[in-house]
């Protein structure tokens, strides 16, 4: 058995960073940054006004001045002339200041009587100009890598940029397997359940920047699962669920070094995820996780996803824990690094009571995997602790 530690450093030695592709910004969300881009222009690429009101030149403005109104300026329709002392240009938010005008004054400070205005007696102080450039300048860099928000889509399109150089998506198939398996919505048999493993680490992965691929269900035979081997091909990462363990009928490791997986490890203290496999099967790397639904979906948070994360270019790193004080008190812990269910509330983290590790419903309800590390002595109420936010 090796440490969690070392089972992520061998995980990240069977991946690399994908290759490049470029698509629509519309398409870009979510998308992994590959390159550095670069904004094509200044924006606003002209002084422009913050507000409705008119523009004038700032010296003259005092309590009660009056302005002849010699014309307007909206977003996308320019004034062309030039604001002389003593004149105004009625203006709204966008749009370019004409020449001369260096401050708008807000209409709910004027008096406007035909094309003449007279200011209030207290106009604000606020010039209400947006210098060209303030939000950015051309040549400015938006640097890579980087996992594109809602924020930086529009950032994007502000800087002219139409198509991004992205991270290729990972693909995965995912293999569930076990003769007690049958699909949601089919019609299983008395000593039957449905499979859920491969649904919850599907959207779990694509929530992550991967594209997965549900595989049919391999059945506990060697021909069954040579065949998901088989449909598994053009994967960039390969996972399995179930038959990894010591059972007659755990044939995943077997029939997966007989098709050639380069074995990188099996078997990690951890808990749940004990029985976990991995290495290289041809172009692919393969990582077989343990059947327990929890301890599925525990793997996909700690291992799956780290990797997919390196193969989007985004750097070989354990997923981020957080700190909390704990709740309540925990008996010391054992020989494996335990990811504990739990919750965050008002008092701290709580530990569920019921660790099962068939328990979805214990996994649903939880915020938190809570760290225990080996052999952590017992903790008491108020003590800090790692987790992984859920
Ligand atoms: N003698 C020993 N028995 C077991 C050990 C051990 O060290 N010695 N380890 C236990 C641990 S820890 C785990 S975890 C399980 C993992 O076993 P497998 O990976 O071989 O998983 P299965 O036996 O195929 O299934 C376990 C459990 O999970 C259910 N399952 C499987 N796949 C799915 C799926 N896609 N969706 C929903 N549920 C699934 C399956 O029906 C079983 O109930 O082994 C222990 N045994
Ligand atoms: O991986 Mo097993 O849960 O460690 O139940």
């Amino acid at each position: 058995m090796i440490t969690v530690d070392e089972a992520l450093e061998r995980l990240f030695a069977l991946v690399k960073p994908l290759d490049t592709e470029e698509v629509p910004l519309i398409d870009a969300a979510g998308r992994v940054l590959a390159r550095d881009v670069t904004a094509m222009r200044d924006q606003p690429p002209f002084a422009a006004s913050a507000m409705d009101g008119y523009a004038v030149r700032g010296a003259e403005v005092a309590p009660g001045a009056i302005f002849a109104v010699i014309g307007e300026a909206a977003a996308g329709h320019a004034y062309d002339g030039a604001v002389d002392p003593g004149q105004t240009v009625r203006i709204f938010t966008g749009a370019p200041l004409p020449k001369g005008a260096d401050r708008v004054i807000i209409q709910e400070d004027v008096a406007r009587e035909g094309d003449r205005i007279t200011l209030g007696q207290s106009p604000e102080s606020n010039d209400n100009v947006r210098p060209a450039g303030c939000d950015f300048r051309k040549g400015q860099t938006m640097t890579a890598p980087r996992r594109l928000r809602p924020a930086d889509i529009a950032l994007l399109a502000s800087m002219n940029i139409p198509f991004v150089p992205v991270r290729r998506k990972p693909q995965v198939a995912l293999i569930s397997t076990g003769d007690e398996l049958v699909m949601p919505g089919e019609t299983p048999g008395p000593d039957q359940i449905i499979a859920s493993n491969t649904f919850g680490l599907k959207a779990l992965l694509e929530d992550h920047g991967a594209r997965a691929r549900v595989l049919p269900i391999a059945r506990d035979t060697i021909r069954s699962l040579e065949t998901a081997f088989d449909l598994a091909q053009g994967a960039d990462l390969i996972v399995t669920i179930g038959g990894a363990s010591v059972g007659d009928h755990d044939l995943v490791g077997r029939v997966a070094g007989d098709l050639g997986m380069d074995r990188a490890f099996y078997t990690v203290a951890m808990r749940p995820g004990k029985p976990l496999m991995a290495g290289r099967m041809g172009d692919a790397a393969m990582i077989g996780l343990p059947g327990n639904p929890v301890s599925a979906m525990v793997c996909g948070h700690v291992f799956v996803v780290p990797m997919i994360s390196a193969m989007l270019g985004l750097g070989a790193t354990p997923a981020p824990r957080h700190t909390a004080r704990l709740a309540a008190p925990l008996p010391a812990n054992g020989p494996r690094e335990h990811y504990m269910r739990a919750r965050i509330t008002p008092r701290g983290i709580l530990a569920e009571d019921r660790q099962d590790s068939s328990l979805l419903s214990i996994l649903a309800h939880a915020e938190a995997l809570l760290v225990r590390p080996v052999r952590d002595p017992a903790r008491a109420a108020g003590d800090q602790v790692e987790y992984l936010p859920l």
